[in-house]
């Protein structure tokens, strides 16, 4: 469950947060196990808004609950322990070019304290499945955009997360691995993750019936059906 009351947010400038909110005033429940879109012309907020549900930046106004957490309340532990619980498939990646895509993909399971004898099947079966297992000791840097994306989905599906938050997930892919991968997700919220997913894919925003968030110019345009 995510609650948002009235939630801004400005970026830092220096230690301050300055000048125009980009996001202002938005208010949203998302319930546990649901899908949303989250839409809007670029620079709308989409990443903002993802960034504050991940725990990367808090608001500067209003109140927000992710999984029944208060996150300006929340002490930095808590903070912590909350973000082992949200996985997050960023538009830059983020993959460390000095580890391979095994590591790169175990490496939240192994900060969270796994042991590698009880991660080392699950992650081979997600390389399987989307296609990469004969890639697993290559680095980022050997890996097509395509390729270097599934090690991106990877790394958030294998921790299993109660919110999975992915923005522009299928930027690089091929047509029919977006299907693929919106048909996981799907999968992965009819089991209980709350799932929301940033796109500009009209092609799938069309074909996948799920409610919409758009943004415009930082505010809240609607919470729709398509
Ligand atoms: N680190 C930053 N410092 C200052 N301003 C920023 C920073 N990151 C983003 N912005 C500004 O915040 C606004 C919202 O950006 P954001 O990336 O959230 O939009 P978006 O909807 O995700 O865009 P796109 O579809 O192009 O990815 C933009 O005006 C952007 O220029």
């Amino acid at each position: 469950m995510i609650r948002f009351r009235n939630v801004s947010y400005r970026h830092e400038r220096g230690r301050r947060a300055q000048g125009r909110p980009v996001l202002e005033g938005i208010t949203l429940d998302i319930p546990q196990g649901s899908f949303h879109w989250l839409t809007g012309p670029s620079g709308a907020g989409k990443s903002s808004l993802l960034r504050l549900m991940h725990l990367e930046s808090l608001p500067c106004e209003g109140h927000a609950e992710i999984l029944g957490v208060d996150v300006k309340s929340a002490k930095r532990r808590q903070r912590a322990q909350l973000r082992q619980k949200i996985g997050f498939i960023p538009q830059d990646l983020r993959l460390l070019s000095e580890l391979d895509v095994f590591d790169n993909i175990a490496l939240p399971l192994r900060l969270a304290g796994a042991r590698f004898e009880a991660i080392e099947s699950e992650i081979v079966s997600i390389l399987d499945w989307l296609g990469l297992g004969g890639k697993k000791s290559s680095l980022p840097d050997q890996l097509s955009g395509g390729e270097r994306q599934r090690v991106a989905i990877a790394r958030a599906l294998v921790m299993r997360p109660s919110l999975l938050l992915a923005d522009e997930p299928t930027n690089a892919l091929a047509e029919e691995q977006s299907w693929q991968l919106v048909d996981a997700l799907q999968a992965l919220s009819r089991s209980g993750t709350t799932v929301i997913v940033a796109t500009h894919n009209e092609a799938l925003l069309r074909a996948v019936n799920h409610p919409c968030i758009a943004l415009k110019n930082g505010r809240l345009a609607g919470v729709a059906a398509r």
